[in-house]
């Protein structure tokens, strides 16, 4: 399983832009990553926040439903809000804080565009 974070706070949605692999170089998507052997979900999500932002955060209820990325493997989305720290992009390119009306102009991951709806819902 991958898990990813929707970090909302102001009334916006934290995102963050890819710098590898080429492939999806540029790309938008939320933090996150993929659970370990042996990991709760939600430690993956604390731990992969950490590593990628530098910020604690609180874990939540899922958001949408969970989302095929290949066999065996699904992207699922936690609410999320942040602890302590200010988010910075420490292995991406760029972080920003999104408005609901951004969201479907964003250029996400093919398996984040599916939960813009859901992840709209969540800022409205
Ligand atoms: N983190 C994250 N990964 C996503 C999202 N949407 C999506 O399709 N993915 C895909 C991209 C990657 O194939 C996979 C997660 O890879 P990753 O590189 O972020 O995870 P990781 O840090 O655990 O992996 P690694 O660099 O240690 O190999 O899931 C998303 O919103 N957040």
């Amino acid at each position: 399983m991958v898990v990813g974070a929707a970090i909302v706070r102001d009334g916006r949605l934290l995102a963050q832009q890819r710098a590898y692999p080429e492939s999806h170089a540029g790309q938008w998507e939320l933090p996150g990553g993929q659970v370990e052997a042996g990991e709760k979900p939600e430690d993956a999500l604390v731990r992969e926040c950490e590593e990628e932002l530098g910020v604690t955060v609180v874990v939540g209820g899922q958001v949408g439903p969970d989302v095929p990325l290949k066999k065996d493997v699904v992207l699922r989305i936690y609410a999320a809000a942040l602890g302590g720290g200010e988010p910075e992009a420490l292995e991406h390119n760029a972080v920003r804080w999104l408005t609901a009306d951004e969201l479907s102009g964003v250029d996400w991951l093919p398996a984040d565009r599916v939960l813009v709806p859901a992840l709209q819902a969540l800022l409205t």
